[in-house]
């Protein structure tokens, strides 16, 4: 068992102002400190009465300029260490919305450099397990993203949640033991990391997709990403169970905090209800004398319960912002990780008999020992008796009843399936035997001798024995037709999560199927165009695949994507992408000229060695130390190119990983342009009212855009929301007056608002808006 408090962290998120507020000193003894100052005066928005200074001290604290890699190495490799040992583990991020959350635990959207601690720790686990011979090792995971205090599965296979709430619902179990079990949260085994990536990227996109503004996934819910490791050694029946937890909270900002009336720094309620509870845990963990500990009162400190003093070592990161208006809120996560540390948890080695390695081992094992009886005894036995020994022993067992004798044996001999056989039978002999005087009475006197049975009650005890007979036939058929049903059932399961399973590869991972990247594709140079191309394709909307859009919505798109502000980095995305491709291919080249030469060599080093061989046959014997330099000359160069062969292996393999991240970042950006446009197309539509009646011609609310025509299209613009995703001509579109707008005009037919109006308003407004010029700030 190892004791441990819970281990804290700081990180700094960068900030773009030079801020004095704070300082880190990584040079203590025992640990780092990280001090904020509030000076008295601070004039952004609050007034300071307290302290000036506040000073915390953690493990480590990572400083602005820290990258990805290194938080990695620091604080989640001893994790996913002691987790391959079999220990669980929890890595979680806390801070306020905005301080880095995400981007430590998953990573940036943008960059491959920037993937986050649940991507590396994937690539440090799949290594370990290809480079452990000694160990068989399998892999599952599961996506867990509570909400409102409502858990959901976001590996749902089936790819159509366009809402949260379209995700299966988790609930939560518990056995008599107390132990927690989630009901309907899907476990996905992988095999490998591109596997583990791609069941993480599905999480990530069903999270993005199912996110309103109502619902700001990733600021107001929690994610629990877990990896489920279960280890073996091949010849014991010894398997290590951990589980590995890496959680991003909810952002951390309270109410309350009015900066005024001192209120400033004192502690305030959490905006998130979670969070609430899981203050409470840790208060009540972190003062000793409590014995109550309320786990039960919030899904996620149900959840996260053994990561929180249980049997888990458990890695907190604070991640705070240095702007001087995020001070505040700073010194509260801090605060906050100070309590944490003071958490004791106790990790457990979780090892465990398997029941089917214990039964296969013991199967062995009675195997052996009838071998050793069978050359003991010099007697070769089979499991079961035959007709003939049955036959022998009901003789025998007849014969010793029979006998008055009351010292004759049973001469059975050692052999226990022997004994067992007439045990069992002289109990259904004594059993008849006592039914029999039963239903005689025990008035009759004695009963007579087993075997001996009363000709005239023969008759009446057949047929009750008939009846019983048939009872317990029927009770078999009706257990049988149970068993089948079950079996049945069964079954069915087992299809389904095949076609789940299928629905997986093939249904919404079907985009990264037709990207995917095998080392050999590499170098055939095939398949890079169309992966780089993907995603300049007209869209099929997410979920909803092969849905043609109209002519209309197609071009409507096409302006969208161009003004989208993810446009530049999903082209840059794209470049990088294509020259990672056209370096892959290089390098598969050189691996495949690396194989070749090793091959020639080797075949050199064989003609020469037969060569050898036949020379000393023809007359010339070779002596032993006579070196040859022809062959030491073919080995060298197959060493070298060998190791050549390797290096630039592993370059390629490495490559390999980047390009499949890239591809996946594109692929996300991908739905997020696709759902982005979805909803700005749904707004444009409500934006566009056709009037009922022919008569009613023109609308003079100001602002409005009036186009003419019959019947007249009158379109409001009064409000486009700064919204993400929302092009800038939608805001230049804002600041223009009614006057401009009114000088475009589309005519309509009918009275039908189609998919084409709607595109030839958002054409009318670009074309304006390139005359007019974005306005000036
Ligand atoms: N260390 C960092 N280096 C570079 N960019 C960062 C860093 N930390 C955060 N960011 C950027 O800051 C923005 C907000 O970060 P992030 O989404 O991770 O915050 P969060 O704490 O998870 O917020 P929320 O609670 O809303 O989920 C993102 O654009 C992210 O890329």
């Amino acid at each position: 068992m190892v004791k441990q408090t819970i281990q804290i962290f700081a990180r700094v998120k960068p900030t773009k102002t030079t801020t004095s507020v704070y300082c880190v000193d990584n040079e203590q003894a025992t640990g780092s400190l990280l001090e904020f100052m509030v000076p008295r005066d601070l004039a952004d928005g609050f007034v300071n009465n307290k302290k000036e200074s506040y000073k915390f001290r953690f493990q480590q604290v990572f400083d602005q300029t820290v990258k990805q890699e290194d938080i990695f190495a620091a604080i989640a490799k001893p994790v996913a260490d002691s987790v391959l040992l079999g220990y669980n583990g929890t890595i979680f991020a806390y801070g306020q919305t905005g301080s880095g959350k995400t981007f430590t635990i998953t990573g940036g959207a943008e960059r491959y450099s920037d993937r986050g601690i649940i991507p590396r720790m994937l690539s440090y686990l799949y290594q370990h397990f290809s480079q452990d011979s000694s160990m068989v090792y399998t892999t599952h995971i599961s996506y867990l993203e509570i909400y409102n205090e409502v858990g959901y599965d976001l590996l749902d296979p089936q790819h159509e949640a366009s809402r949260l709430e379209d995700l299966p619902k988790v609930t939560i179990m518990e056995d008599p033991d107390q132990n927690i079990h989630l009901k309907n949260l899907s476990l996905h085994q992988s095999s490998n990391e591109e596997e583990a990536l791609n069941l993480l990227f599905l999480g990530d996109t069903n999270r993005m997709i199912a996110e309103t503004p109502m619902n700001q996934a990733s600021t107001r819910s929690h994610c629990i990403f877990t990896v489920h490791v279960c280890g073996r050694d091949p010849g014991s029946a010894i398997v290590r169970r951990s589980k590995l937890h890496l959680v991003d909270l909810a952002g951390s900002e309270r109410v309350g905090k009015t900066g005024v009336g001192g209120q400033l720094l004192t502690e305030a309620k959490y905006i998130n209800l979670s969070l609430h509870y899981l203050e409470q845990v840790i208060l009540a963990l972190s003062e000793k004398k409590r014995t109550h500990i309320p786990y039960r009162n919030s899904m996620m400190t149900s959840v996260l319960r053994d990561s929180l003093g249980g049997n888990c070592m458990t890695t907190m990161i604070a991640t705070v912002s240095v702007d001087r208006r995020n001070v505040d809120e700073s010194i509260s996560t801090c605060r906050f990780a100070q309590r944490v540390a003071l958490i004791r948890n106790e990790a457990l080695l979780n090892e465990e008999l398997d029941p089917a390695l214990v039964i296969v081992r013991l199967k062995r094992e009675i195997q052996s020992l009838k071998e050793e009886l069978s050359m003991v005894t010099g007697v070769q036995r089979g499991d079961q008796l035959s007709q003939e020994e049955i036959h022998s022993l009901e003789e025998l067992v007849k014969v010793f009843l029979d006998d008055a004798d009351p010292e004759v044996t049973l001469a059975l001999g050692p052999d226990m399936r022997k004994i067992h056989y007439c045990f069992s039978l002289l109990k259904v002999m004594i059993r008849e035997k006592l039914f029999i005087g039963e239903r005689l009475g025990d008035h009759r006197g004695p009963s007579p001798p087993v075997g001996v049975l009363d000709q005239q009650d023969s008759p009446q005890l057949l047929s009750a024995e008939l009846k019983k007979l048939r009872e317990m036939l029927t009770q078999r058929d009706n257990e049988i037709s149970i068993l089948v049903c079950m079996l049945k059932k069964e079954k069915m399961k087992a299809q389904d999560i095949a076609v789940q399973l299928a629905n997986i590869s093939s249904g919404h991972l079907a985009p990264q199927r037709s990207l995917k990247l095998s080392t050999s594709s590499l170098t055939e140079g095939t398949g890079e165009v169309n992966a780089v191309d993907d995603l300049g394709a007209l869209p099929s909307l997410y979920g909803k695949k092969g849905t043609a859009l109209s002519l209309g919505k197609q071009e409507a798109f096409e302006i969208f994507r161009r003004d989208h502000k993810n446009q530049i980095t999903i082209e840059d995305n794209k470049a990088l992408l294509k020259q990672r491709f056209a370096e892959a291919k290089a390098y598969g080249e050189q691996v495949n000229k690396a194989r070749n030469r090793v091959n020639e060599l080797k075949k050199q080093l064989e003609l020469r060695r037969m060569q050898r061989a036949a020379y000393g046959v023809a007359g010339r014997p070779i002596e032993k130390e006579e070196v040859d330099h022809v062959e030491e000359n073919i080995c060298r160069q197959l060493e070298e190119e060998k190791k050549s062969y390797k290096t630039t292996f592993g370059c390629l393999k490495t490559l390999k990983t980047e390009i499949e991240h890239l591809q996946l970042l594109l692929e996300r950006s991908k739905v997020k342009l696709q759902r982005d446009f979805q909803d700005w197309w749904e707004q444009e539509t409500a934006r566009i009212q056709v009037p009922k009646s022919k008569d009613r011609v023109r609308q003079s609310r100001s602002p409005s855009l009036v186009l003419t025509g019959e019947p007249v299209l009158t379109v409001n613009v009064q409000d486009f929301p700064a919204r993400e995703g929302l092009t800038q001509s939608a805001q230049n579109l804002k600041a223009l007056t009614s006057t401009e707008l009114s000088k475009s005009s589309i005519p309509l037919t009918g009275d039908q608002q189609t998919d084409t109006d709607i595109l030839a308003f958002i054409r009318a407004r670009h074309n304006l808006l390139n005359r007019t010029g974005p306005p000036q700030p």
